[in-house]
């Protein structure tokens, strides 16, 4: 994992939090929702990652000497920076389970910690989670329609920066089998794997020898990439050569990977001339600025391709470059806290609240989540967040909690799972959500409601700071 420090923050929050300090204010207790707006990619539904990451960076996070020392310089306080020399987040943190379905306006994770903490760690939260999340939703959409061929990560290269460590890691939750990302590999136990660039067989030459080399040194994981200069008249005979050669020294070529070109057209005709050759085995790999309409309509025309290497549209996210989730302020010295707007939309929703999945008397989601009040137990109807008269009866449903206490007293309190066991988790959550919402065109909308109380509770906030 990259180390961080307390330090990674933006200046306002330590400036908040400076004068909570000098005004006696420290140990007001606060709760802060983080939720998101609007689902990435016109979708019907995200998935929640980066928690685990979250927990494990906010356990250790410290202020270090050279830390202090270069607050000093940016003119804190002496009695602050004294304070902040035994700063450790000492709150307590309920959320979502890494990889659940998530849905916009609903809290995904709450903060309850004294303000200090609870605000120095927003722009670390917003930062890991808003990215993950946003990562993990483009691969799961990939997923989808790739069904049960090998989806590679190749992304690397063309990432946000360093931030490429991270989106190996959500691309796995969302469904990827593997990536090209080393470093990814040996801090996540994600498998790593890889073909050969198109330099190696530029640097032979001619295309056979290089192919004949890379098949000798690699014999266990080869794949030969066939486009260099002509895939159908050279790169498959080549291919088809070394594969033979391979079969007489006991070793079988794993596949061959098309990077250009009409990858349908290609991989059909490279199908036949592997199979005439007895070569069934080899699978077809491709790989060229893939992302979900590209894979859907390549698999609608027939194509033959058993791996899909796909780089640069699932790390950046495209074409949304970030998730607009927000840290919002629901409660603080003892008291609930609203922000108003004029946009009915941005109307933050007070107190300390609990988020519940409906499902019907056989346990099958019914497409919507209720966020209630923490305390509340009979809660019989729910209401549009923004749009009162859009109400829904809840007293034949069943009710799951979502927001389970995941950090306690700045411990974590969940069970370290693997990526794999998270991407698992998330795949079966997904599945029970029903498929119009996962469809990619004008998806049904999961209805979100809030609890009569919940609504009571606002509505009065907002009187009383309209009066
Ligand atoms: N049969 C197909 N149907 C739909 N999209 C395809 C098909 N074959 C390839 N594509 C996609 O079309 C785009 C083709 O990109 P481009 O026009 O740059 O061609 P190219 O094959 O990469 O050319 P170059 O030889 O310059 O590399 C890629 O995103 C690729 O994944
Ligand atoms: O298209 P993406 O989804 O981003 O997938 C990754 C791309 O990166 C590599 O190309 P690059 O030109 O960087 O290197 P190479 O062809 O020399 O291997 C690879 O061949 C893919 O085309
Ligand atoms: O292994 C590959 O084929 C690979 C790795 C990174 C980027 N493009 C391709």
């Amino acid at each position: 994992m990259l180390d961080f420090s307390a330090t990674y923050t933006d200046q306002y929050q330590l400036a908040m939090s400076e004068v909570y300090f000098k005004k006696g204010q420290k140990d007001h207790t606060a709760v802060f929702d983080y939720y998101f707006r609007k689902l990435p990619y016109d979708g019907g539904y995200a998935i929640f990652a980066g928690l685990q990451d979250l927990l494990k960076i906010i356990e250790g996070l410290r202020f270090s000497e050279k830390d202090i020392e270069y607050l000093k310089e940016q003119d804190f306080d002496a009695d602050f920076l004294e304070y902040l020399k035994d700063f450790k987040f000492r709150g307590n943190i309920y959320s979502v389970l890494e990889g659940d379905v998530v849905f916009p306006t609903r809290p995904i994770l709450q903060v309850e910690a004294n303000i200090i903490e609870a605000q120095i760690i927003e722009t670390l939260l917003l930062n890991l989670l808003n990215f993950q999340t946003l990562i993990a939703t483009k691969a799961s959409r990939i997923k989808l329609v790739s069904g049960d061929r090998a989806l590679l990560d190749f992304g690397l290269r063309r990432a946000q920066g360093p931030g490429g460590y991270y989106a190996t890691r959500a691309a796995i939750i969302g469904g990827f089998n593997g990536t090209s990302n080393v470093i990814a590999g040996r801090d996540f136990h994600i498998p790593v794997s890889g073909t050969m660039a198109h330099s190696f067989i530029q640097s032979y030459d001619d295309e056979l020898s290089a192919f004949r080399d890379f098949a000798e040194g690699r014999p266990k994981d080869c794949v030969l990439l066939v486009d260099t200069y002509d895939t159908l008249k050279s790169g498959l005979p080549n291919a088809i050569k070394v594969a033979k050669e391979m079969e007489e020294r006991g070793h079988k070529l794993m596949a061959i990977r098309l990077d250009s070109g009409d990858l349908a057209y290609l991989s059909k005709e490279s199908r036949k001339m592997l199979d005439k050759e007895g070569l069934d085995y080899v699978k077809i790999a491709a790989s060229n600025q893939l992302e979900e309409d590209v894979i859907k309509s390549l698999l609608e025309q027939g194509a033959r391709i058993d791996i899909f290497g796909v780089g640069t549209n699932l790390v950046i996210g495209r074409p949304n470059g970030a998730l607009d989730g927000v840290y919002k302020l629901a409660y603080s010295n003892e008291k609930p806290r609203i922000k108003i707007s004029e946009n009915i939309v941005k109307i933050t929703l007070p107190h300390k609240k609990q988020v519940y999945r409906l499902r019907d008397s056989a346990g099958k989601c019914v497409g919507g989540d209720l966020i209630a009040l923490s305390e509340e137990n009979e809660m019989n109807e729910m209401i549009h967040p923004f749009e009162p008269y859009k109400q829904m009866k809840l007293d034949r449903l069943k009710k799951e909690a979502l927001l389970q206490p995941v950090m306690i007293g700045g411990k974590s309190k969940i069970e370290q799972k693997s990526l794999q066991e998270i991407a698992k988790y998330s795949a079966d959550r997904l599945a029970e959500i029903p498929l119009e919402y996962k469809r990619f065109n004008n998806p049904h909308i999961y209805k979100i409601g809030i609890s009569k109380a919940l609504k009571q509770e606002r509505d009065n906030l907002i009187d009383a700071f309209k009066k």
